[in-house]
């Protein structure tokens, strides 16, 4: 599929990158795209005009747009699950009509959008309070979708939090339930139990152990309960009132959930006007995506820049890198995103991938990367392409020097990945008197940095709701537009069902209740290990 961008590749690439912007001044602004004071800037990639027409050309013949419009208006592209992928309905906020089976969805988005609103407001201003007095905290229990989402940005937005403070328990390990509510008051802690499915065993587990502890406490779980699902019935199984249930379509896939219900815990941190701004920044990029040519389109460079660098240049994983220390949950954000979308081996027709799925997505924030695996990424064997985002501001006025160091190491990045250190350059830097010419050239040999690495650029203007809405939603269609042009289905995640399955059969052999009869050597021999050391 890829064999014409893979001939060009062969003839680029061992060019100089720095070159590039040597021979043509205006490089920078032609491989950069700006909407809405988002740039996003894969000028110091080996992209030229010939890959690009190449790039815009597969999108053309695998009819992008098209897949496009059905992506926004409802049809039903999860396919292998018979359902739509309509999380841009929850940013709609103009309520223009968007169908779905033939119905018409925002009504009840816009609904269940205002009824958020009415709940968050009462939280935040004590209207609502717990048997203790007003919501000092709440707490969001749930997993993946149903904790990435607004953790990550509860965390991009503290800025902005004047609410009650969140916390966020996912992990079924009963460290992660018991370190976060012991410092809480059982009165006057809102406990939202957030699951699409509501029948994860995570955030069901932890969200009967948050009830037990309301109780011991003293508190009253009715009145302090919350559910987010598309499950209305398991939640009243549950015993969590109707009035106190925000229910969604199952058009949500639960990695796209964060704009609707599944923000609440966000929406109640940060008030509504700002969760409005976070939505509109949402809904920003989606006109962008929608109405814009593909040379223009930030999304769809995003995925192509993506594309030419795992699936044509052949580069296995790629580091994101925010240098914005409260985005430092946005690369497990993305992996999931990601990884569960498009981590697939077989296309939306059944036939076996031709070329190989979405790359291994990982980072962590710059500055603290370059202290630890900014080395290889510099000089290891591997070339690992590196997005990078920043802020032309930061919000910490007084501390504006700290800012520009972060900005300046930003860029520094990108310069010495691009431009990396010749011998010759490395040998003027080492001469002092006394080395010997042998140990100079040896050292050298260590201290030459190849260069030539890619990577680019998200810079914009300062982290706010309205921008963080304008990046989520831009890398969500990043990953429809790599999914469409894999051919496979983005939304759905078979991939994760084995390993629950084979969980749920192993709690009684673990618990030493039967034999770990059937299992293989290790298994065996793991749970031997584990019933040993029970009562170590
Ligand atoms: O919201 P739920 O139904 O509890 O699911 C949580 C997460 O589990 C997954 O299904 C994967 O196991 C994710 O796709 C989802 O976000």
């Amino acid at each position: 599929m890829f064999e014409r961008l893979r001939t060009l590749h062969t003839a680029v690439k061992d060019r100089s990158i720095f070159d590039l912007f040597q021979r043509d001044v205006s490089r920078a602004e032609q491989f950069s795209i700006d909407t809405d004071n988002l740039r996003f800037d894969f000028s110091k990639t080996q992209i030229d005009e010939d890959i690009l027409q190449e790039l815009g050309a597969l999108c053309k013949a695998r009819k992008l747009d098209v897949m496009r419009e059905n992506l926004f208006s409802g049809a039903l592209i999860n396919e292998t699950e018979g359902r739509a992928a309509l999380h841009t309905a929850l940013r709609n906020l103009d309520g223009d009509p968007v169908y779905c089976d033939g119905q018409d969805v925002m009504p009840e988005v816009l609904a269940t959008l205002e009824r958020m609103q009415a709940f968050a407001k009462s939280v935040r201003s004590g209207a609502i309070t717990g048997p203790g007095g007003g919501f000092l905290d709440v707490v969001n229990i749930g997993i993946g979708g149903s904790d990435l989402g607004p953790a990550m940005a509860a965390l991009a937005l503290t800025p902005y939090q004047d609410g009650p403070r969140c916390h966020f328990v996912s992990n079924i390990d009963g460290a992660h339930i018991t370190d976060t509510l012991h410092h809480l008051d059982p009165r006057r802690t809102l406990v939202i139990v957030a699951s699409k499915s509501f029948t994860t065993v995570e955030a069901i587990m932890n969200a009967k152990a948050a009830r037990d502890w309301v109780l011991a406490g003293g508190g009253d779980p009715a009145a302090q309960f919350v559910a987010l699902s598309t499950a209305v019935d398991k939640t009243r199984e549950f015993g969590i009132p109707s009035e106190r249930v925000f229910g969604f379509s199952d058009w949500v896939g639960g990695r796209y959930s964060i704009w609707g219900p599944i923000g609440l815990s966000l929406m109640i941190g940060i008030g509504c006007e700002d969760f409005n701004a976070f939505l509109l920044g949402g809904q920003a990029m989606d006109r962008h995506f929608r109405t814009t040519a593909w040379s223009e389109n930030m999304p769809v460079m995003l995925a192509l820049t993506g594309l030419w660098h795992h699936q044509i240049c052949g580069y296995p994983t790629r580091a994101v890198i925010p240098y914005e220390q409260r985005l430092s949950r946005l690369p497990a954000y993305l992996q999931q995103l990601e990884m569960e979308s498009n981590g697939k081996s077989i296309a939306m027709d059944g036939s076996d991938l031709t070329e190989p799925s979405g790359p291994i997505v990982w980072g962590e924030p710059g500055t603290n990367a370059q202290h630890a695996f900014f080395q290889l990424i510099h000089q290891g064997t591997i070339v690992v392409p590196c997005e990078f985002l920043v802020g032309a501001l930061g919000h910490e006025k007084d501390l504006n020097s700290h800012h520009q160091l972060l900005v300046a190491n930003c860029l520094a990045q990108s310069e010495a990945l691009m431009r990396g250190r010749s011998a010759d350059e490395t040998r003027i830097l080492l001469q002092e008197p006394g080395l010997s010419a042998v140990d100079l050239e040896r050292q050298v040999r260590h201290r030459v940095f190849e260069g030539n690495r890619p990577s680019t650029t998200l810079i914009y203007p300062k982290l706010t709701p309205y921008i963080l809405g304008q990046i989520i939603a831009l890398y969500e269609h990043r990953v429809f537009v790599e999914g469409a042009l894999l051919g496979l289905n983005s939304y759905d995640q078979w991939g994760v069902e084995l390993g629950k399955t084979m969980a749920t059969s192993l709690v009684p052999v673990v618990a030493g209740e039967i034999p770990a009869t059937g299992k293989d050597g290790s298994t065996a021999a793991l749970v031997d290990y584990v019933l040993k050391h029970r009562d170590v």
